[in-house]
């Protein structure tokens, strides 16, 4: 039997390069090339030991900036691929760096621009690589967009953005506003919802939707800049340092549309909210469109300026609820599609099951599988999937208790709680006792014996044949198991 990966067991290396390559690459694509080069690059992975990942640079400088700058996000990748990391521990090794940094197998060829600015996603693959080999211009604008705009992630696109009922109204919006921007009662577009539901997707989206329309018929683009709100301060800063906040307002007032994700990063960030407000306003009084996310609604922005709440309102607000059962279920499916590699629905079902909270943490557990699957030449099975996802579906256990379960059952069923551990075997009394046996065993990490014991002091054996009872009734009586899943899912969401 081969070993589980996960930090509790140190991945093994060819997995652990893998994915600190994946979490790189994301890094790149976020904050740009020029940035992932100045401030990034050399940084080397040392080890994942538990719930550390420790990093080192070749400066303190760098590290300190590191730290500051992209700490978070470092600490958020890494836990989309190994939930149970807790910390990212940055050293200063002063060779580090340097070696790796040559050999960087991701690299993108970087084709210098005019503005000394590297473009180093000529060398992306993907449905839209082509749209992203841009062409500078006279004007100073790379087709499209503006040159100062983020990259787009090409997977992000309307045709990979899977609707269901939490994200249609979202979805709607989106695309309402991609295809007339400005229009009015659409403008602000305020996107907001939790984490890894999908913001940032539908945010690309709508950039490449109007890049490619502009492409498409004829009358040139509209340019469109995407960066997220931190970055926006970023460049703010520098603007002020190096006395070019004119040159900094000017290229972003000549946008027609400006998409700024994550906007809760400038909760208390005054000066900065500041600008952004008169942005804001110069824009769309101009009869430009603006596209906003966040982690909240402008209501609740608290930290953010009244103001500024208020005109963010003014549009269309539109919430990404958190995902269905049988949403993850469809966007599994969609990635497995585009993945071409087969998984079982029982898999698929599984997943969605365990990974409820975050879309990110659950298509990063279907690549690992599908890594895995390639990796060592074999299918994706349930066996399998149990064994590489180990670390992941732990942090994941919700801890459902028994007296829970045993509560649930009682009242799905009408019976008394007591009935549970009373020795009555009467059948509307007994086949409930068996399904909440089944349901500790499934949703539990409790021992046989344990459960019997809590189950009116049974024995183990009893426990195990409502085990198998209630699984072979679940086969031969789809509307029974219906019930006992619909149970489950009540008791895990
Ligand atoms: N409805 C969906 N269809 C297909 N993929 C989705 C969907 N929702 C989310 N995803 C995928 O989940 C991942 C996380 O989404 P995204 O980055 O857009 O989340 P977010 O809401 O911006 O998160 P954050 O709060 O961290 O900024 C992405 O890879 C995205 O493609």
């Amino acid at each position: 039997m081969e070993k589980a990966v996960g930090p509790s067991s140190p991945p093994a290396s060819a997995q652990l390069a893998e994915v600190w390559a994946r979490i790189r690459g994301r890094l790149r694509e976020e904050f740009g090339e020029v940035e992932y080069r100045t401030w990034l690059r050399q940084m080397t992975l040392s080890s994942l030991q538990g719930e550390e990942v420790v990093i080192v640079l070749p400066t303190r400088f760098l590290r300190d900036w590191v730290r500051s700058h992209y700490g978070d996000r470092l600490q958020a990748l890494w836990r989309a691929e190994y939930p149970s990391v807790r910390r990212i521990e940055l050293r200063v090794v002063p060779e580090a760096g340097r070696r790796d940094a040559p050999a960087d197998p991701d690299e993108p060829e970087a084709r210098p621009q005019p503005n000394g600015h590297a473009e180093g996603r000529a060398g992306s693959v993907g449905p839209r690589a082509a749209e992203q080999r841009h062409e500078p211009r006279a004007d100073g604008r790379v087709d499209g967009r503006a040159d100062w705009s983020a990259p787009l992630d090409p997977r992000f696109t309307f045709d990979t953005f899977v609707v269901g009922k939490p994200n249609e109204f979202a979805h709607a919006c989106a695309r309402r506003v991609a295809e007339r921007p400005a229009s009015p009662g659409f403008n602000p577009l305020f996107l907001y919802g939790g984490v890894g539901l999908g913001k940032t997707h539908l945010m690309h989206a709508i950039a490449w939707a109007i890049r490619e329309r502009g492409a498409q018929d004829g009358r040139g683009s509209l340019t469109v800049a995407y960066m997220s709100a931190e970055k926006f301060m970023y460049r703010f800063i520098a603007a002020l340092r190096s006395q070019s906040t004119m040159e900094f307002k000017e290229s972003l007032r000549s946008v027609d549309v400006l998409l700024i994700d994550d906007l809760q990063f400038l909760i208390g960030k005054d000066n900065t909210q500041e600008e952004f407000f008169h942005t804001f306003n110069a824009l769309v009084d101009a009869g430009k469109q603006i596209i906003v996310s966040s982690d909240k609604p402008p209501a609740d922005l608290a930290g953010i300026e009244d103001r500024l709440r208020t005109r963010l309102g003014q549009g269309m607000v539109a919430d990404l609820h958190a995902t269905t059962y049988e949403l993850r279920i469809s966007i599994l499916q969609a990635k497995v599609q585009q993945a071409g590699v087969p998984v079982p629905d029982k898999v698929l079902e599984f997943l969605s099951h365990k990974i409820t909270s975050n879309v990110r943490e659950l298509e990063g557990a279907l690549n690992r599988l599908i890594a895995h699957a390639n990796l060592f030449g074999r299918p994706v099975t349930m066996e399998g999937a149990q064994e590489v996802l180990h670390d992941v579906l732990r942090a994941h256990d919700r801890r459902v208790t028994i007296e829970e379960i045993q509560k649930r059952v009682a009242e799905h069923y009408n019976i008394r709680l007591s009935d549970m551990s009373s020795p009555r075997r009467a059948r509307n009394v007994a086949r409930p006792r068996q399904v909440a046996m089944y349901l500790a065993k499934q949703l539990t990490t409790r021992s046989l014996p344990e459960i019997g014991r809590r189950f009116g002091g049974r024995d183990h054996t009893t426990v195990m044949h409502a085990v198998s009872r209630v699984a072979e009734l679940m086969q031969q009586d789809s509307a029974f198991a219906e019930d006992v899943e619909l149970l489950r899912r009540m008791l895990e969401t």
